[in-house]
């Protein structure tokens, strides 16, 4: 699916989320949120602690069912999703998703892990690891390809992640500080990647970060607070 430039490929309408807290009292995470995520674009969402933006991340990347509200992506209402098994493989074709901790599975090597998505996905084994490690030396790490997480430093873990998030070539790309265990010159290059997969692939990319460093790479930038986006800017960055 290759969503046409300037037409959403997620929209959140009026989404809340409540948790209840450890006291037993609600906490309302998420408070009635719209927004639009459209082809082609790069968000960044910044706000202080504990304002939401994992949980937005989360009820955008279909992991947590919002209270309330409604979440499309790419035209399918995730609510017309019915079952946890069909939720799962939806995901899994059209959205990556880089975490805070690279979560790479041990026993795989770097190149293993970026290609499984594919595998699971039908791609015969061989074009799976060659486009792995074309992913890989995107990001500089394709010398890394043949090695387990244990012996990569974290960095370095961190970008196999980016690249596993990449392999599907996913519609929607959420990432939660995916540059927070990197050093500025590999956080700006993975911020880069992720821009120029918004850009060749008209995927939508969103990314929580406290990282102000690579500003100008975002098309737009959310402020969050209080579980609401509270205000919208455009740092003014070039195609
Ligand atoms: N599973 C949960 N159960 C109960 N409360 C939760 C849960 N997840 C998040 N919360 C609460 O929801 C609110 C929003 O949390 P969230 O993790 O989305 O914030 P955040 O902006 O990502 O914070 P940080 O920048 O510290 O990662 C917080 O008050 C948090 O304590």
């Amino acid at each position: 699916m290759t969503p046409q430039p300037g037409t959403p490929v997620l929209s959140l309408r009026d989404v809340g989320v409540r948790y209840r807290g450890g006291d037993g009292a609600m906490v309302e995470a998420l408070a009635g949120v719209t927004l639009d995520l459209m082809a082609g674009e790069m968000v960044g969402i910044f706000g202080p602690s504990g304002c939401g933006k994992t949980t937005l991340l989360m009820a955008a990347g279909l992991l947590e069912r919002p209270t309330s509200g409604a979440v499309q992506l790419a035209g399918i209402p995730a609510a017309a999703v019915a079952t946890e098994a069909a939720l799962r493989d939806f995901r899994r074709r059209h959205i990556g998703f880089v975490f805070q901790k690279p979560n790479l599975i041990p026993v795989l090597t770097a190149a293993e892990n970026v290609a499984l998505a594919m595998v699971i996905d039908g791609v015969p084994a061989a074009e799976a690891e060659r486009r792995a490690i074309a992913l890989l030396a995107a990001l500089e790490a394709a010398h890394r390809a043949g090695n387990r997480p244990a012996s990569l430093s974290g960095g370095e873990q961190q970008r196999v992640a980016v690249a596993r998030a990449l392999a599907n070539d996913p519609v929607l790309v959420l990432a939660d500080e995916p540059t927070a265990a990197l050093d500025s010159r590999r956080g700006r290059q993975v911020m880069e990647v992720l821009r120029s997969i918004a850009r060749e692939r008209h995927a939508a990319v969103a990314v929580v970060t406290h990282d102000p460093r690579s500003i100008d790479l975002f098309d737009r930038i959310l402020e969050m607070d209080d579980g609401r986006i509270v205000a919208e800017r455009r740092p003014g960055a070039q195609a």
